[in-house]
């Protein structure tokens, strides 16, 4: 059983068919890319996966089970976490705050546990720090964690983003744009991220990114979209060489992305 899949999937704004008909399977412990030249149909995809967007047509399997039943609150729960591409952190607190912030799908206590300070309550808290303080020891932001996010670097925003969505455990990760406005060694630093994110926590991972270095260097599949339609699917190697992957870039602005 795969762990995502897209069965026929079909999204129209209005007149507008943004994703059409896209079928395709993320399997356990893989790091899979979608590609494409802009308005390809990536972020709608994506937003359909965190259930901000229902298909027209089509069905979205996790685990097995269709997740078109679930409202987006309820995703996190399920195990999918994700990331945006404009940053969605709190700006005025810290790295730590941020992180227990991003742990607030797990909690289990309500408000009139939490007024009575019962002992569970002491104990889920307890869950909570420690889960945290691994994610920051794990992507070494022991530096930033007391810091405020309004006066952090754009680079180390990025990976406490990727840190909010890793500290609720999740089996998929989502990553929206990854490397977008990253410096060449910043986006190095979130390739060896990945691998680690892939190897040593065993997290799944789905990706949207224009960087080709990055997808080649981390991806072991590739889906190329154009147009809401998928194009091509393979190694990052097959895809990159794929004629019709390079025809929809040379038709399109982002023609540096091409092979
Ligand atoms: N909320 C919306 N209302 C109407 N049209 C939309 C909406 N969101 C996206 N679209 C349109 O759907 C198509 C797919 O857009 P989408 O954002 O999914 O592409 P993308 O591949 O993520 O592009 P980019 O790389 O630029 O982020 C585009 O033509 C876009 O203009």
């Amino acid at each position: 059983m795969s762990l995502l899949e897209l069965k026929n999937v079909t999204l129209k704004f209005g007149g507008l068919t943004a994703v059409n008909d896209v079928s395709f399977a993320v399997e356990e412990g893989e790091v899979f890319a979608l590609v494409g030249p802009n308005g390809a149909g990536k972020s709608t995809i994506f937003n359909m996966i965190s259930r901000f967007y229902t298909p027209f047509s089509g069905d979205i399997l996790f685990q097995g089970r269709t997740i078109l039943d679930r409202p987006p609150h309820e995703i996190a729960g399920l195990g999918i976490a994700r990331t945006f591409q404009n940053i969605e952190l709190f700006e005025q607190a810290s790295v730590l705050q941020n992180l227990l912030a991003g742990r607030h799908t797990h909690r289990r206590s309500n408000f009139l546990t939490e007024l009575l300070f019962t002992p569970f309550v002491r104990r889920e808290e307890h869950r909570h720090r420690e889960a945290v303080e691994h994610v920051i020891d794990f992507l070494d932001l022991q530096a930033y964690r007391d810091k405020t996010i309004a006066g952090l670097p754009y680079g180390v925003r990025k990976v406490v983003e990727m840190g909010r969505a890793l500290s609720i455990a999740p089996k998929l990760l989502l990553l929206d744009e990854p490397a977008s406005g990253l410096s060449v060694e910043e986006t190095q630093d979130v390739a060896f991220w990945i691998e680690d994110i892939k190897k040593v926590l065993g997290i799944t991972v789905l990706m949207v990114e224009h960087d080709m270095h990055l997808v080649s260097s981390v991806c072991d599949r590739v889906l190329a979209l154009a147009n809401g339609r998928q194009i091509a699917l393979g190694t990052p190697h097959e895809v990159q060489t794929h004629p019709a992957v390079i025809e929809a870039y040379l038709g399109s602005d982002d023609k540096e992305e091409a092979a």
